[in-house]
């Protein structure tokens, strides 16, 4: 006999704020969750990872001292103890979960769910049933290939429980990898990072791509159109064998990082169960309420493959806690979602690259500036900021902004505030900047933008 809840929710990641919100509303709800409370983001995502970059920053601002003719050097980095507090941080995520959770008297079941039946979920042999189900399971490193071996996903790295290696093979360019690379690198740990394409961050704009790859590769020593052909583990070392550009090299380390993407977390939900399918790469498919083929069955967060940010997962947590508990009928806005690559250069992205509005044959004038116009970016003494506004031609709202440089995350919500209050780019311009602020780089960009736009004729 099951027992028969208002709202099963299945993963207490970023979801767990959805079982608050039902219990405050007087619903009885259970929230599974076969791991830690909080999900990947405060456990080893996000924060964790943000901990660790700011330490290698402040290892950077000495390290590039010289800069402002300041000779510096670093005497020691206490590695170890840079993870024992990220260590901490992390061991008391769960229980702070758990503490709201009961407060508001969620039922927390900790296990694994599985569906069993139509609408039916089973956790260690007790069996729930709900006619309101939200699936927020998220996702999970990729396999590594050689996983016999001790190699690294980020997950080994939070809570780190094997000692600091002094160096690293980084295999994977895309988010993780050149945060995690820019990370080990400026704490000191020899890292080397391959691509097994021509890119770094691939998924980039081309301009921002290029300038990225050329400073990151100043700080972390990069291999480009590398294959990983053999990977061997003996005594303290890892050797690889990588085949780069058709010739063939050998590198030695102490340990091995894959970050080669992440899958959802839906092989062991037994979807069949209740006659849900998925697609090929296994994300549930949903509709523009966040509800999947199956009326009364949702999926939230990273599992539904819409984006794989801790911000969207919030986003539609709270789209259906508005929706269940505010009665808002209308389905998700289909809003820009903005990212950040918190690696060493900072890059942020908000809207279409350059090389989608080719692809997608939309019209557009496209600009790139450096900020070094302000004073204050003049001060930092790095000469690669840059920013590229992609603005339409017919009604002069941004279609792209992307950014390189210091606290290019922070900047972006400039642009993401105007794209979101009302998107025409010839209201920066109406705002008084202070002078010689970071956001003047908005300025002069967008003051060229408009003169190209009035000077725009479709060829
Ligand atoms: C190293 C790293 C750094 C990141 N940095 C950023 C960043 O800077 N900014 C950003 O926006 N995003 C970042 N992300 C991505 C972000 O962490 C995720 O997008 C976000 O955590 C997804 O939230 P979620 O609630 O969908 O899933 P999760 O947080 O993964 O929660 C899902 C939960 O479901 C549980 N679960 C799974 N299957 C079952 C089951 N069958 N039964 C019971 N429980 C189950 C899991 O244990 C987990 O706790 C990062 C990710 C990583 C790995
Ligand atoms: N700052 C942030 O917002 C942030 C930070 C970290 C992670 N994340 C999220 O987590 C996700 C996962 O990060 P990630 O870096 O693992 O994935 P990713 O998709 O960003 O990059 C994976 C890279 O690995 C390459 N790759 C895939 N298989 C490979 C193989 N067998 N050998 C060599 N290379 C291979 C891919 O071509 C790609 O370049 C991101 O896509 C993002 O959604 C976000």
């Amino acid at each position: 006999m099951s027992e028969k809840y208002d709202l099963i929710v299945i993963g207490g990641g970023r979801a767990a704020n959805l079982a608050i919100a039902a219990a405050k509303a007087g619903e009885k709800v259970a929230l599974i969750e076969r791991s830690k409370l909080g999900g990947t983001c405060p456990n080893r995502g996000c924060v964790p990872s943000k901990l660790l970059i700011g330490f290698a920053e402040a290892a950077r601002h000495v390290k590039h001292a010289n800069h402002h003719h300041i000779k510096a050097k670093i005497e020691s980095i206490d590695t170890q103890t840079i993870f024992d507090e990220v260590n901490d941080y992390i061991s008391g995520v769960d229980p702070r979960y758990e503490e709201r959770l009961k407060a508001v008297g969620v039922t927390l079941v900790r296990g694994e769910a599985e569906f069993c039946a139509f609408k039916t979920v089973s956790v260690n042999g007790q069996t729930l049933s709900s006619d309101k189900i939200v699936i927020a399971t998220g996702s999970h490193p990729s396999h590594p290939p050689y996983s016999d071996l001790p190699v690294w996903t980020s997950d080994a790295l939070f809570p780190l429980k094997t000692k600091v290696p002094k160096s690293l093979l980084v295999i994977g360019s895309g988010f993780i990898g050149v945060e995690m690379g820019a990370f080990f690198a400026g704490i000191g740990v020899e890292t080397t990072l391959f691509s097994r394409g021509d890119k770094l961050l691939k998924h980039a704009d081309h301009e921002i791509e290029e300038i990225f790859s050329h400073e990151f590769s100043n700080e972390v020593a990069v291999h480009k159109n590398a294959t990983l052909s053999d990977l061997n583990h003996d005594g303290p070392h890892f050797t690889a064998t990588f085949n780069i550009a058709g010739t063939t090299q050998t590198f030695k380390a102490e340990n091995v990082l894959f970050a080669i993407g992440r899958k959802p977390n839906t092989e062991t939900l037994k979807l069949e169960k209740t006659k849900l399918t998925t697609t090929q790469h296994g994300f549930i498919e949903v509709n523009d309420h966040l509800e999947t083929s199956i009326p009364g069955i949702y999926a939230a967060g990273d599992v539904n493959g819409r984006y794989m940010l801790q911000h969207a997962a919030a986003y539609e947590v709270d789209f259906l806690r508005k929706k269940f508990y505010k009665g808002h009928p209308s389905p998700i806005d289909k809003k820009d979602i903005a990212h950040a690559v918190f690696s060493y250069p900072e890059v942020a992205s908000v809207g279409h690259t350059e090389e989608d509005l080719v692809r997608k044959a939309i019209p557009y004038i496209s600009v790139t500036q450096d900020w070094l116009a302000s004073a204050r970016a003049m001060s930092t003494r790095l000469e690669y900021p840059r920013i590229k506004l992609l603005v339409s031609p017919s009604d002069y709202s941004i279609l792209g902004c992307h950014l390189i440089g210091p606290e290019s995350s922070t900047l972006i919500h400039q642009v993401l505030m105007l794209m979101h209050l009302k998107n025409d780019l010839r209201e920066i311009p109406q705002l008084i900047h202070i002078h010689p602020a970071l956001n003047e780089l908005f300025l002069s960009a967008s003051i060229q933008a408009i003169q190209s736009v009035r000077e725009y004729s479709p060829t």
